[in-house]
């Protein structure tokens, strides 16, 4: 809902002092209260840039960003940097300072005593899953990549901000601890409900970690900003079309799950279906299927693993053009 944008930018417009061109140029979104925004292009296209205008630490050329309705530059910018959780590629976090005093650094800012300091930092590195009691007292060097990252995203969330921006926090990342992040992220992100702007490069991310994505094109223009699966399904332009390269209909698979999907009696499964929990991805579906001789996988119920009906490889593929036709009739 319009109303309901935490964050919009209007007529946002950077060029960078001497540079021939602008860095980017007449941008116009909004994201709502309570979403993902993933950022997504090519590098070079502005992507950090207008994440680092929402903070002031970049000043937009022209045009206007509010936060909660209200222009950010007519806010204190420290009080607003306080108030808005920041997480980088390389962490950022201060190499002499244990990872308490790291997650701790803000709400010392803002004052907080010591005991709501203390359980407010217990609980979040608990939360990302660097216990305290094992790495409270380390020092950053002591840590693997992933686990500094994940105190990255503890700091970030210490004073409780609404608002948080993630410029390719898992950039650095080996690929199955980025996964293993990225559903923790989202895992948390259910109950915490911010307002996420995260930046990334690759497309794969973007479509997973997104409520909405805005595709950035190489002339620093909005290409795109719509939901990850109307993105795939209708690029706007060719630009969009080639960045989201080959395997979009496979992407889309994994943004359904099979409990979305009307199922059909399992009383005439075969025996050697593959049994797949009705909470899994129709992509993990076909996975099954394409692993398997049945032309069927048996869904089973969450809890308990009780067969509750079928899928078949046609009625996935049906399931597919549906959605396609439901979200045109939306689009109207
Ligand atoms: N401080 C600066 N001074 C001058 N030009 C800059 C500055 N920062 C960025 N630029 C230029 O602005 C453009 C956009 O840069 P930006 O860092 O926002 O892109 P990006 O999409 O985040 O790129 P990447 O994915 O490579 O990080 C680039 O052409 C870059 O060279």
């Amino acid at each position: 809902m319009i109303d309901d944008a935490l964050i919009a930018f209007e007529g946002v417009t950077k060029t960078y002092p001497g540079a021939g061109r602008a860095a980017i140029s007449g941008l116009d979104f909004r994201i709502p209260r309570g979403a993902i925004l993933t950022l997504v292009g090519p590098s070079g296209c502005g992507k950090t840039t207008t994440m680092k205008m929402v903070n002031r630490l970049i000043e937009p050329s022209s045009g206007r960003i509010s936060l909660d309705g209200k222009d950010v530059s007519k806010v204190d910018a420290t009080a607003l940097r306080r108030s808005i959780g920041y997480v980088i590629q390389q962490v950022g976090l201060f190499p002499h300072h244990t990872i308490s005093q790291n997650v701790a650094a803000v709400p010392r800012l803002l004052g907080w005593d010591k005991r709501r300091t203390h359980d407010r930092v217990a609980e979040l590195l608990d939360l990302v899953g660097v216990p305290m009691s094992d790495f409270g007292d380390r020092y950053p060097a002591q840590l693997s990549g992933g686990q500094a990252q994940r105190v990255g995203v503890a700091r970030a969330l210490a004073a409780n901000p609404d608002v948080l921006l993630m410029d390719e926090p898992f950039g650095a990342i080996d690929p199955i601890t980025r996964v293993e992040l990225q559903g923790e992220l989202l895992r948390l992100q259910r109950e915490m409900h911010k307002t996420i702007l995260f930046v990334t490069h690759d497309i794969d991310e973007a479509v997973k970690m997104g409520d909405r994505i805005a595709v950035f094109d190489s002339n620093a223009t909005l290409a795109q900003y719509d939901t990850p699966d109307a993105v795939l399904a209708r690029p706007a332009s060719d630009f969009v079309r080639r960045f989201v390269g080959d395997g979009a209909a496979l992407q889309r698979l994994k943004l359904r799950r099979i409990s979305d999907v009307p199922l059909v009696d399992f009383a005439d499964a075969s025996a050697d279906a593959p049994r797949i929990a009705g909470s899994s991805t129709l992509h993990q579906a076909l996975d099954a299927l394409l692993h398997s001789h049945a032309d069927h996988v048996v869904v089973t119920a969450v809890d308990g693993g009780r067969p509750v009906g079928t899928l078949s490889f046609d009625r996935l593929r049906l399931a597919l053009r549906e959605a396609e036709g439901a979200e045109r009739e939306v689009a109207r």
